[in-house]
């Protein structure tokens, strides 16, 4: 499902109305879109009490005040700030609405009137503001949210939840914190960051009877994708059908990161995981993994891979489908000069994490003239080194962040965090699974393992790596259903089977999973 930012709804909404979808229609939709969820979720024998703005979102609010009371629903109805200047649509409703058996009050303060409205309902609607906020809620609307906010009654929004920038997520000042949020169109780019996503609570899309070329339309870039499982391994299966991974990382100071690597590739479905390392740590990681296969390498004096190695590796890297540089490997000289071989020489698809991206990060050069596969996979602080952008700054608007990356970096990149993103060939594609459980040291070796073999199976870097994020996410959720802590990287790891399971059953609901159409 596409994800939109506040102007291209704004333009599909024009394209629909110029398409003879006319406003009203719309606005009728989202109301009724709306109306049939209360309808379902609470029934109509329960009390609501609706906030409406100045804009069409208020529009949208009168549509379901007029569509609950025509049902008898006991309706209260505030208007907050002034209505003079009501556009067509949302008078025209306004009008309608003194037709029906609706209680319509001003919204003047937090008063005794207010209060007790709150205390009575059983369901609250916000219909405050939309796409159309445009600065900070301040005064007595912020004391309002606040209110509502506080008052423990679940909250059903309109498009929105007021507050919340449909571009970034960031909070305008004061926030409503939906229980529910009905959007219209398309989901907003504001909902899968933080901290918008803490205020959305469960979304559903209406779509507002948009014409499916809009609904699907090509000029939006950023989309929620659930990509097909790869095939089942053929009957004649063998490991060396099933790909060959060579994972280059750890350190004396990291041994688990090079387990996890090589181990998550195998019990994510790839065929061999051969793990060039130390040979202290290759000592280390046999003993815990006797199935991964080992290339010793000389230490240097700080106990990272020696330079002398190089060649040795570039060889190697031959007699595989895809290569991972990087997790727990260092940062010295004789490792900048191995990440520089690797990211220039190896002809063969290219996982950069961890170090490697703090080393190239330095060497951008090398990354641009790449021309194989290549997929990095940085978490904030990575990813700041990446692009010279600081971390508050990404934080502001990750997705304008990423869009900028991808200008200047022409390979895929993983911004891990929560909601994953992926940028590829300027489209950003965001991964839905996932919880803070995979918050845990050595999770994100365990994706790099998960996307090399998902890459491999696949034979299709980009979708690979939206499947790798989503099985990695998923054995983590699937986790969290369990257990709320303790969790650790060797438990996402050990879970991964279960995840691929479970993906395989149940990919193709899980879009709808998250959305319930209307
Ligand atoms: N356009 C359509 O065809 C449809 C729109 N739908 C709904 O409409 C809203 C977007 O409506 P819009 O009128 O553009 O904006 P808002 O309702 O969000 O409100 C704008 C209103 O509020 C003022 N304002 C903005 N920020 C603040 C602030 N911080 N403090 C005070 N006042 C503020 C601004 O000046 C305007 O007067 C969309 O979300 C949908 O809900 C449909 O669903 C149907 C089709
Ligand atoms: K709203």
């Amino acid at each position: 499902m596409k994800v939109a930012t506040g102007e291209e709804i704004k333009r599909l909404d024009k394209l629909a109305v110029s398409l003879g979808v006319k406003e009203e229609i719309l606005m009728e939709n989202a109301g009724y879109s709306v109306f049939s969820f209360l309808k379902e979720k609470f029934g109509l024998t329960k009390k609501f009490l609706i906030f409406a703005g100045s804009g069409n979102n208020g529009g949208d609010a009168f549509v379901v005040a007029r569509l609950l009371a025509s049902f008898n629903a006991s309706v209260t109805l505030f208007t907050v700030s002034d209505l003079t200047n009501l556009k067509e649509s949302a008078k025209k409703n306004f009008e309608l609405l003194k037709n029906y058996p609706v209680e319509i009050l001003e919204f003047e303060s937090v008063n005794r009137v207010l209060l007790s409205a709150i205390r009575e309902t059983d369901v609250i609607v916000d219909g405050i503001f939309g796409t159309g906020l445009n600065r900070r809620i301040e005064g007595k609307i912020a004391e309002l949210i606040v209110e509502i906010n506080n008052s423990g009654k679940p909250v059903v929004a309109i498009d929105i939840p007021s507050g919340i920038s449909a571009n970034t997520g960031a909070v305008l000042g004061v926030a409503i914190k939906a229980t529910y949020t009905i959007t219209m169109g398309l989901p907003k780019r504001g909902f899968f960051a933080f901290p918008g996503c803490d205020y959305v609570g469960k979304i559903i899309v209406s779509h507002i009877s948009y014409p499916p070329e809009l609904t699907f339309s090509k000029d939006i870039s950023v989309e929620i994708k659930i990509v097909e499982p790869y095939p089942e391994r053929p009957t004649n299966a063998h490991k060396g059908l099933l790909g060959k991974a060579l994972f280059i990382s750890g350190s004396s100071f990291y041994t688990g990161a090079p387990y996890f690597n090589a181990l998550s590739f195998l019990k994510s479905g790839g065929g061999i995981s051969f793990l060039a390392t130390t040979e202290n740590v290759s000592r280390i990681v046999s003993q815990r993994s006797p199935e991964i296969v080992q290339i010793p390498l000389k230490e240097n004096m700080q106990g990272a891979i020696a330079k002398e190695n190089i060649e040795k590796i570039l060889e190697f890297s031959k007699n595989v489908d895809i290569v991972a540089i990087g997790s727990g490997l260092s940062v010295d000289d004789d490792t900048e000069q191995l990440v520089l071989d690797v990211v220039d020489k190896v002809e063969k698809p290219l996982i950069i994490d961890g170090d490697a991206i703090t080393i190239i990060a330095r060497h951008k050069e090398v990354l641009k003239k790449r021309k194989f596969d290549t997929v990095l996979t940085p978490h904030m602080g990575e990813f700041s080194r990446l692009t010279g952008v600081s971390i508050d700054e990404i934080k502001k608007d990750k997705f304008s962040a990423l869009f900028m990356a991808m200008e200047e970096i022409p390979h895929t990149i993983v911004l891990k965090g929560e909601y994953t993103l992926i940028g590829s060939k300027g489209n950003i594609y965001i991964n839905t699974s996932g919880n803070p459980v995979l918050g845990t040291a050595g999770s994100g070796d365990v994706l790099v393992g998960t996307i090399a073999s998902c890459i491999v199976r696949k034979a299709n870097t980009v979708e690979g790596t939206i499947l790798g994020a989503y099985i990695h996410g998923l054995s983590g959720d699937l986790l969290a259903k369990e257990f709320r802590e303790g969790l650790t990287a060797e438990d996402i790891l050990q879970n991964i089977p279960n995840a691929i399971r479970y993906y395989w059953m149940h990919y193709k609901e899980l879009e709808g999973a998250l959305y319930e159409g209307l």
